[in-house]
């Protein structure tokens, strides 16, 4: 029985929650890369990039909290590309992930309308327990997407401190009241999930690469922490970058678990290994 049926009723915030506590926190990045198809003898076409799926979904979907789809990495196979998605994703909830479908979407409000029906509408064959969302077009812009998730009670994670070192220049930008951007982002998410026990559903991104947060991350919903591995952060410094937010930190981990496929039984290995070491360092049970 899938977590959305053991749980219906409530708010994705109180499903990853329940994830976490249960299964660890960890994240694993579904992305696809030519070059780890190619790694794991499978060819750069659509049967590869369903057997690549098929194979971590069936590793990692009964243990793992969430499952990330990059939705990149299905688009560029088109039609049939994305048909491999919707199984992906209905494949790993079923097994029991949560899926939150990495498709960083943003535009104005009445296109997001259209990505909300795609993402977070159910029924709908890409629906997701989550999705992220690009607040470049304003945080207001992200309103329909809001709205949405709250009926069908799947959650946003908004791309807030990304780990990839260009994001500076836009997200530490000062704005006039003396906060920046980032932490204005961060600030509006406090205020939608005020009030949400035991967690809100609408989470920042913040990557675990960064110097320091920088920030006040207090937003009473999930940090999506990427960039550990393959971009080089590390269990030791989650506590450095999360501080006291340790606890509502989603580790997330793509190549750095990837790459110890295609046995089923190497990637539940190197899963594993990640889930100890990064739980170790948040102080949760893994
Ligand atoms: O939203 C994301 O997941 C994300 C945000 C961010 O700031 N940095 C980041 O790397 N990501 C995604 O996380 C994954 C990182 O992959 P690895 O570097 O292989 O672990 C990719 O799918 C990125 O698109």
């Amino acid at each position: 029985m899938s977590q959305e049926e053991h749980l219906a009723p409530f708010a994705f915030g109180a499903r990853l929650r329940q994830a976490m506590d249960t299964r660890g926190p960890l994240c694993v990045g579904i992305d696809p890369h030519p070059a780890l198809l190619a790694d794991w003898g499978l060819n750069d076409d659509v049967d590869g990039l369903v057997r690549f799926c098929r194979t971590v979904v069936e590793a990692l979907a009964d243990r793992v909290a969430v499952l990330k789809p990059q939705s990149a990495f299905f688009e560029r196979f088109g039609s049939r590309g994305i048909a491999a998605l919707e199984k992906t994703v209905a494949h790993s909830r079923d097994a029991g992930a949560l899926v939150l479908m990495d498709a960083k979407r943003g535009d104005i409000g009445s296109t997001m309308t259209a990505y909300a029906d795609a993402y977070l509408t159910k029924g709908s064959p890409l629906f997701s327990d989550a999705v992220t969302v690009s607040p470049f077009l304003g945080f207001g812009s992200l309103r329909p997407a809001l709205d949405a998730a709250r009926i069908s009670g799947s959650g946003l994670f908004v791309l807030a401190l990304t780990s990839n070192p260009e994001g500076a220049e836009v997200q530490r930008a000062v704005t006039d009241d003396g906060r920046q951007v980032a932490q204005v982002l961060l600030d509006r998410l406090r205020t939608e999930n005020a009030g949400e026990e035991p967690l809100g559903s609408f989470g920042a991104v913040v990557g675990a690469t960064l110097a320091e947060a920088g920030a006040d991350l207090a937003v009473n919903g999930p940090l999506l922490a990427p960039g550990i591995g393959a971009q080089g952060a590390g269990a030791a410094d989650l506590r450095r970058v999360f501080g006291g937010a340790v606890g509502q930190v989603v580790p997330s981990v793509s190549r750095g678990v990837l790459r110890y496929g295609p046995t089923v039984a190497g990637l539940r290995e190197a899963a594993r290994r990640q889930a100890d070491e990064l739980g170790e360092a948040l102080g949760q049970v893994s």
